[in-house]
């Protein structure tokens, strides 16, 4: 009895919970989910200071121009000794710089002569002009930054400038990432007969490390229980996610099945989707680790991430659970499609002014790499759909937000 996809996303999702929150250091913390509201124990701006360089002076007496007031001092940001502007005088005040008591506007600089025992200024000035209040941005005790925002660099801007060195979060998950099979070399070794270089590995690292994951390529697993198993359990102490390819459908090698079902409580069942039917999921080892075990034809590996560990990662980083996909473009030429599977279709997404449209790329066999390489989106064709014409409209992941 085959799963279908939502119910395979469900159970797997349905034994992953935020991983336990952890303080970093705010530039460790970029890109994790912030677990704990951010309080600002400072006024910002924290003292009423000057947004132009030029002089403080007494609205009052400047109010008839041209005026010449003599020239007390200078006051640069960062000065911090207490400052009184006595009466009709005036100090040159630089941007950032704190308002003397008494001044109550700055007049840039541009409206005067400059001068620096004494200044002739040429531009009255309203109260309060130039003046950047305290606490008018952020009160102190105020929440700056709230529990469940993934901080971006806007938000670690915020955090430093209310003096937050550390911040309270959901780390991001540690993923590794193991293929198996004995016709697996790494590239840059050459091949012998019989051997193809491990694509997998490297495309799951770069796709957990796109998913905001600290991502690593655990090395290649051979197909003997003497890799398969130490692997695994060194793995399920290292890491929030594992993630194997390879070894688990009929063959008579399939040695991560086998080595499994002695290990944990890992599941295989066939999901009605195509590619990427055989899917494994469960947990390992003392700490429960959570373990996917996808297909090992390159595609489906890949798209199996995009659909399964994509929502899981989410999850593990404390992110809400992302919108189905929705957004849905015509498509301009048609392809068959298997009955009672979801087909994930890899295609080309092209946004004209008349909307956005769709067509396949190469075939679609799961070893297909290189016409992989050449999509940038996977249309959804739901499972009781055999036949995808002209105009249909259906609705696409796009593969890389960055592009
Ligand atoms: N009798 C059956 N045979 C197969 C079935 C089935 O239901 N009955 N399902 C087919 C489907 S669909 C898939 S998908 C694959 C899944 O097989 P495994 O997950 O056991 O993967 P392997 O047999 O180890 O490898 C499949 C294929 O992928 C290549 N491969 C594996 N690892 C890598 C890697 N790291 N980098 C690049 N390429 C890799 C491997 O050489 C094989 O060509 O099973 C079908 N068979
Ligand atoms: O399901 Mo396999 O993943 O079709 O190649």
């Amino acid at each position: 009895m085959m799963r279908s996809v939502d119910e395979h996303l469900a159970a797997c999702l349905s034994v992953l919970s935020p991983l336990p929150v952890v303080e970093l250091p705010l530039l460790e913390a970029v890109g994790c989910v912030l677990a704990q509201d951010v309080v600002s124990a400072i006024d910002m701006p924290r003292f009423d200071n000057s947004s132009m360089d030029g002089y403080a002076v007494r609205a009052a007496e400047v109010a008839r121009t041209p005026v010449t007031l003599p020239v007390l001092g200078d006051i640069p940001a960062g000065r911090g000794d207490a400052l009184e502007l006595a009466p009709g005088t005036t100090m040159r005040i630089m941007t950032g710089a704190p308002v003397p008591a008494g001044a109550d506007a700055v007049v840039q600089v541009e409206a005067t002569d400059g001068g620096t025992e004494t200044v002739r200024i040429d531009r009255s000035s309203q109260p309060g002009q130039f003046i950047r209040r305290a606490g008018e941005d952020v009160r102190e005790g105020q929440t700056v930054l709230t529990a469940g925002t993934p901080l971006t660099a806007r938000h670690i801007s915020l955090a430093a400038s209310v003096g937050a060195e550390r911040l309270s979060v959901h780390p991001r998950p540690r993923v590794l990432v193991l293929p198996s099979g004995s016709e697996l070399v790494p590239p840059g070794k050459a091949l012998q007969a019989g051997q193809i270089h491990d694509s997998n590995g490297y495309g799951l690292v770069a796709a957990a490390l796109e998913a905001g994951a600290v991502a690593r390529h655990g090395g290649i697993m051979a197909d003997t229980p003497e890799q398969v198993g130490p692997a695994l359990e060194k793995a399920a102490a290292e890491a929030d996610l594992i993630i194997t390819t390879g070894g688990v459908s009929a063959g008579a090698y399939d040695t991560v099945k086998a080595v499994l079902r002695e290990l944990g409580t890992v599941e295989f069942v066939p999901v009605a989707m195509q590619p990427g039917k055989p899917q494994g999921f469960g947990t390992i080892g003392p700490k429960r680790t959570p373990l996917f075990t996808l297909p090992g034809n390159p595609v489906s590996s890949l798209l199996s991430f995009q659909v399964f560990i994509v929502p899981a990662l989410r999850r593990l980083a404390g992110r809400p659970d992302a919108e189905p996909p929705h957004r849905k473009a015509t498509v301009v030429e048609g392809w068959r499609s298997p009955a009672g599977r979801r087909q994930f279709t890899r295609c080309l997404l092209t946004v004209t002014a008349a909307g956005p449209t769709v067509r396949p790329v190469g075939g679609q066999g799961s070893h297909l790499v290189a016409d992989l390489a050449g999509a940038n989106c996977l249309v959804i064709v739901p499972e009781e759909v055999t036949e995808v014409s002209p105009g249909d409209e259906l609705v696409y992941i796009v593969l890389e937000s960055g592009s």
